[in-house]
């Protein structure tokens, strides 16, 4: 099987599936039918999704349980306060033919296993980002015992056909959304500081933005197509004693540099807090 023949359930369609969604649809050989998204509720949302990209989507009971019980791939892509919920209806539709691509932020594969019921479901776990529906995500993934190696290609696939994947460790995925999968947040956080320092400075919001926009492009094109580090780059933009020296010494001020480093281990923490919540909750209803 390949990935233009697989079939691809999606379950809970919100902004990381459509993400995903987008990307996969935007290919070549796409066949967008294949997939089919899933929500809990509102069916204008499915709709909408079904306009865009030309996905199917299940709204009724037995549409949704013949769309997970017949795809080759279920994505879970709800967020982690729905997962004991979400997966456990799923439950009784996989069989160990399939493989479940989990999302879902620090829950970790024995923790679904725990909420399934059962360590024969093979589970491909990752950490993608929003970046996915313009074919430039960045995904972590790890694979469960029982992925086969064809299984493994097609994940891997399915997620590169988004952007650029690496397989690491399952510990090593919280670190990850620490990095890529909440890091789209920083960026623009930073590119909004700039937006607002330009207008503060007195250019027009527009300008202000086209500016930040492709100097944020081009530098991560700079560190690409160079293959020098980001240090080695900023030391050539920043003259002794001049401009950037003395934003860079205004940013070491408000410890910028001190706070992203915090920011992205304190996100792998929550990470592994998140995980840490669902699995307790669902150890505690499997002793109830
Ligand atoms: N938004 C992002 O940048 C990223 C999100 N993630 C992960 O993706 C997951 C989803 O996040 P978002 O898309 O941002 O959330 P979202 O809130 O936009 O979408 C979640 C959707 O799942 C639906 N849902 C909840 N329970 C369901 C169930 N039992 N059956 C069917 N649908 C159900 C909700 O109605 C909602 O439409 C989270 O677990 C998050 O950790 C991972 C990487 C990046
Ligand atoms: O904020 C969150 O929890 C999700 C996980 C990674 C990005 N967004």
């Amino acid at each position: 099987m390949s990935l233009s023949t697989a079939s691809i359930t999606f379950v809970g369609a919100g902004s990381m599936a459509e993400a995903i969604v987008r990307g996969l649809a935007s290919q070549k050989d796409s066949d967008a039918s294949r997939i089919t998204v899933i929500n809990r509720q509102d069916t204008a949302r499915l709709i909408a999704l079904q306009e865009s990209y030309g996905v199917s989507y299940a709204a009724d009971t037995a549409s949704k349980n013949r769309a997970i019980s017949e795809a080759d791939i279920v994505v879970v892509a709800f967020k982690p306060k729905d997962a004991i919920e979400g997966l456990r209806s799923l439950a009784s539709l996989l069989k160990p033919s399939q493989l479940l691509v989990s999302v879902i932020a620090g829950l970790s594969m024995a923790t679904m296993e725990t909420i399934l019921g059962t360590s024969g479901q093979p589970i491909a776990r990752t950490m993608p980002n929003t970046s996915s529906s313009i074919g430039l995500g960045a995904t972590g993934i790890s694979f469960s015992s029982s992925v086969s190696t064809e299984q493994q290609q097609l994940a891997i696939d399915m997620f590169a056909s988004t952007g650029i994947v690496s397989v690491v460790e399952e510990a090593k995925l919280d670190i990850v959304t620490g990095v890529s999968g909440s890091g789209p947040a920083y960026i623009y956080y930073m590119m909004e500081a700039m937006i607002e320092g330009g207008i503060q400075g007195g250019l027009s919001p527009e300008a202000a933005k086209e500016l930040t926009v492709q100097t944020v492009l081009g530098a991560a094109r700079m560190v690409q197509l160079t293959g020098e580090n980001p240090a080695e780059l900023r030391r050539k933009v920043t003259s002794p004693n001049g401009t950037t020296q003395a934003a860079l010494e205004t940013m070491d001020a408000h410890q910028f540099s001190t706070g992203v480093t915090k920011a992205v281990l304190r996100c792998a923490e929550r990470a592994g807090e998140l995980g840490n919540a669902i699995s307790s909750q669902a150890a505690a209803v499997e002793t109830k």
